[in-house]
């Protein structure tokens, strides 16, 4: 089955690599049938890349084979790379949420979208602390949001996000527990075709808490958890010691984990492998995708003065995935 609906590629950061990226994501795939179209500024959009300005997604199919289509949304104030300007964030901010309508009524086929730095969104007055969240919230599904880390290795879930670790052990409940696993297991089914998954369950203590002797919160709060999901039918570990559970002898015996923090989670999976690494939100009613990592400043620069070291693998595999996904989900609808 061929899906011939465009992704939405969101700006991102217009200082970071995200403009970069969707260049040459088009170079790549400008052959193939996996079509998408940036939301952002034409001007941005160097390297010889040739851009067609689109003004709905269905206009991305005939453009994409001979240029980028770009349904152009200028920013604000100069761009310049590695610099950002809060007075930018409400381009960055417009470009998702334009995207997020395109997948809502059917336009788009999913939502990619560039890397953002919160820190400089949060200056602007944006009060979310990332994507994942933002998108819960333009969905009307505030607090059903889960993110999963996926690399062909490894997937991984994190039940508290954006917060401190001070703040995550403080806001860490058997029932959040329960709710990222129940829908983590059926994203598991719905988007990749896993008709039963297997869950591995982290610990949160050194040695999952030692049997009580190293933190108790393995007997009060997880364990309750899994007992529960078992009872729903959900095949799920025992808290597992989280120095050992993401080996290479333990890792093909699970289909995802469920970590407790969020460095729990991405330390593993972007050490492993960070070139091909996916940041998918489950919980919406849309497919939501992005790259592993963030903006990137650091390499940030205009193509025609750039070096070339941003790759864009993750990016492509991000509008692959979302690709994926959207087909699975047209599948199921039929
Ligand atoms: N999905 C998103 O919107 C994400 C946004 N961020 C944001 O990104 C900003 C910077 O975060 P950092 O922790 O510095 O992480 P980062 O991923 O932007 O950079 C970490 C290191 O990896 C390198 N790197 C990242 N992407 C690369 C690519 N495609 N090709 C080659 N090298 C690459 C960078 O040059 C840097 O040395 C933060 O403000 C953060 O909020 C971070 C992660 C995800
Ligand atoms: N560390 C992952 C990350 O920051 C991505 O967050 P989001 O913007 O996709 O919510």
């Amino acid at each position: 089955m061929i899906n011939r609906l465009p992704i939405a590629l969101t700006l991102g950061d217009p200082a970071g690599i995200g403009p970069e990226l969707a260049a040459a994501a088009w170079r790549e795939l400008r052959s193939t049938n996996q079509i998408f179209f940036w939301i952002g500024p034409a001007s941005l959009i160097e390297g010889g890349v040739p851009v067609n300005r689109i003004s709905a997604p269905a206009e991305a199919d005939s453009v994409f084979a001979h240029a980028l289509p770009v349904i152009d949304m200028p920013c604000h104030a100069p761009v310049v790379p590695g610099k950002p300007d809060p007075l930018n964030a409400v381009t960055t901010v417009a470009s998702i949420e334009l995207a997020v309508q395109f997948a809502l009524s059917g336009e788009a086929g999913g939502v990619v979208t560039n890397p953002i730095a919160k820190h400089v969104l949060a200056q602007a007055g944006f009060p979310y602390p990332g994507h994942t969240e933002f998108l819960a919230a333009l969905c009307r599904v505030p607090g059903r949001e889960v993110m999963m880390l996926a690399s062909p290795e490894l997937k991984v879930v994190p039940v508290t996000i954006h917060v401190s670790l001070r703040h995550a052990l403080d806001s860490l409940t058997s029932e959040r527990i329960e709710t990222v696993t129940r829908l983590t297991n059926a994203a598991l089914k719905r988007d990749f075709g896993i008709a039963s998954p297997r869950l591995a369950m982290a610990g949160l203590n050194p040695h999952a808490g030692e049997h009580g002797m190293m933190g108790t919160e393995e007997q009060t709060i997880i364990m309750p958890a899994v007992e529960r999901l078992r009872s729903l039918g959900v095949n799920v570990s025992d808290p597992m010691p989280p120095d050992t559970m993401f080996s290479a002898t333990a890792r093909p015996h699970y289909d995802a984990a469920i970590c407790m923090y969020h460095d729990q989670a991405l330390i593993p999976l972007k050490t492993l492998d960070m070139a091909q690494g996916v940041n998918i939100t489950l919980g919406l009613p849309i497919v939501r995708t992005s790259p592993d990592h963030g903006t990137a400043f650091d390499i940030a620069s205009s193509v025609t003065s750039t070096a070339g070291r941003a790759s864009a693998s993750s990016l492509l595999a991000a509008i692959r995935i979302a690709i994926e996904m959207s087909q699975h989900r047209l599948g199921a609808k039929k």
